[in-house]
């Protein structure tokens, strides 16, 4: 029988490190009991790669601890369908009109598009909705709104028909990411240098040449957005002035981050009081990027491995840590993952026989373990501490378990919390609450295996050896091992 939770009261002992003051500090929240987060979102002009999840999955977990911490928390995630140009700078083509032309489709059919591939791939890493999933292109009347204030302030001025931030009023752009501002590069093209006042300054809004196709009315002629100016706008309209926490990967802190704060700011906003950064996914030591080329989306991988493997492996790393996309990760993953899931899977098989009861002390073993995953995602989410603290739990249980049988009263703890923190904490038994590597998959998997080792059998005595081996070699791929014994083959995953 599953209890529902006793509500509890807003946890203060929350501690996160803040991009900003280069410190972990403690979370005090704007409103109490409240959490209002902002998360920057792909820009929707091909399908998410494994990086985005590693974000995604990041702040999913932050924001499903606060809600176990007893907040109740408003997730912002915004997609970006306007405005990112190649190279991230601002000039050249537009990412998503450029995908158009490619695929011979209009610019919000592409966005589109990979805004329901995006979808897909988060409802199977079970990463929860966004509270607010809002588009730049549904914002632009606020985003010219901002530019307008920032005019009137002093802080942008329009040249032939675009607007730039001009830095140098502004002497704290650089605050973020620590660079001064004699520092930065000066990377625009020679003739966009020449509308700036000075080659740093960046643009809030592009005036669109002929060929344009995404187009707006604005004050200043027909153009579209900057790319950084869409952030502030949604996450001021929807989260307020001095909202809690802005997210996003760590490779957006300069210019995207630097952009968002100083055009806030200078326009007399209060703008985000914590930022936190996840580092990167890599591959080869190398950030894994869409412009690089050197991804494997999301659907690919999910292709491969369980979605749930794949969430586990990701939350195994912290979110500030890089996480290096290997097979052997998800080796160790599957096998890690399994480990809970079968400890799990007995819980469960022997609940409706249990005697009534308590074992008190598993009992303690079962809560000593659940306030060393909260001690662990108190301090900055830290991931891997509380994955160790359910590994804990496993071997408790497993101990328990092995030693003969335990009370339906200690089996219902330790089955809660389970799905408590491996469930709802980190996501990791989708939404159902049950192991996604449960029996139906297992019998699936015994069902197919044996058809495979019968015909392998067949070839070997037929001596057709070398698709007999052919097939074990692919069985070894896929992480299946084929053992010939003397009582005949045994097969492993
Ligand atoms: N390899 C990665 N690891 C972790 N986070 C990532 C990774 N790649 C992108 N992100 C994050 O995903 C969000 C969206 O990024 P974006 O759409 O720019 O992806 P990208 O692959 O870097 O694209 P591009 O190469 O076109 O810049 C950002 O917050 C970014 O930091
Ligand atoms: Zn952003």
């Amino acid at each position: 029988m599953t209890q529902t939770p006793v509500p509890r009261e807003p946890d203060q002992n929350i501690f996160l490190y803040d991009t900003m003051q280069r410190q972990k500090v403690r979370f005090i929240p704007g409103t109490p009991g409240r959490v209002g987060m902002y998360l920057c979102g792909p820009t929707v002009y091909s399908d998410a790669h494994l990086g985005h999840a590693k974000k995604e999955v990041a702040f999913d977990v932050v924001r499903r601890a606060f809600l176990h911490f007893g907040y109740q928390v408003r997730y912002v995630a915004n997609i970006t369908d306007v405005g990112h140009l190649q190279n991230d700078a601002d000039d050249g083509e537009d990412k998503i009109a450029k995908r158009a032309a490619l695929e011979q489709l209009e610019p919000m059919e592409v966005a589109d598009k990979y805004f329901w591939s995006f979808v897909k791939d988060m409802d199977a890493l079970n990463i929860m909705k966004p509270s607010i999933n809002p588009r730049a292109t549904g914002h632009i009347t606020e985003q010219i709104r901002l530019i307008e204030e920032l005019i009137e302030r002093g802080h942008a001025y329009e040249s032939q028909g675009s607007v730039y931030f001009d830095v140098r009023s502004w002497p704290e752009y650089g605050k973020l990411s620590g660079r001064r501002l004699e520092d930065q590069e000066e990377g625009t093209r020679e003739a966009v240098r020449e509308e700036k006042r000075d080659p740093r300054d960046f643009a809030l809004w592009k005036r669109a040449e002929a060929g344009h196709i995404m187009r707006w009315d604005s004050p200043w002629g027909v153009g579209f957005p900057g790319w950084h100016i869409e952030c502030s706008a949604m996450s001021l309209k929807y989260l307020g002035e001095g909202f809690d926490i802005h997210g996003g990967g760590l490779d957006l802190q300069f210019p995207h981050h630097e952009a968002e704060i100083a055009q806030s700011e200078a326009a007399g906003h209060a703008f985000a009081r914590y930022w936190m950064h996840n580092n990167m996914l890599t591959i080869g030591g190398e950030k894994m990027s869409k412009s690089k080329g050197n991804f494997t989306t999301i659907q690919d991988v999910l292709s491969q491995h369980d979605a749930m493997v794949v969430r586990f492996l990701l939350v195994s790393s912290h979110y500030r840590s890089v996480t290096e996309f290997s097979e052997e990760a998800f080796e160790s993953a599957r096998n890690g993952y399994r480990r809970l899931t079968e400890t799990l899977n007995e819980l469960e098989r022997r609940l409706p026989l249990a005697p009534a009861g308590n074992h008190s002390e598993v009992d303690a073993q079962i809560a000593a373990q659940r306030l060393a995953f909260d001690d662990a995602l108190r301090d900055d989410f830290n991931t891997p501490k509380a994955v160790a603290a359910l590994f804990g739990l496993t071997s408790v249980l497993n101990r328990a378990l092995g030693a003969g049988d335990l009370p339906q009263g200690t089996l219902n703890a330790a089955r809660e919390a389970y799905l408590d923190l491996g469930g709802s904490v980190l996501g990791l038994f989708a939404d159902s609450g049950a192991p996604a590597t449960g029996r139906d998959e297992t019998e699936v998997v015994g069902a197919l295996m044996d058809l495979v080792l019968k015909a392998r059998q067949h070839y070997r005595l037929s001596k057709q050896y070398a698709q007999a081996d052919e097939l074990r070699d692919t069985l070894s791929k896929v992480g299946v091992t084929v053992e010939d014994t003397k009582d005949g083959v045994r097969w492993k995953r």
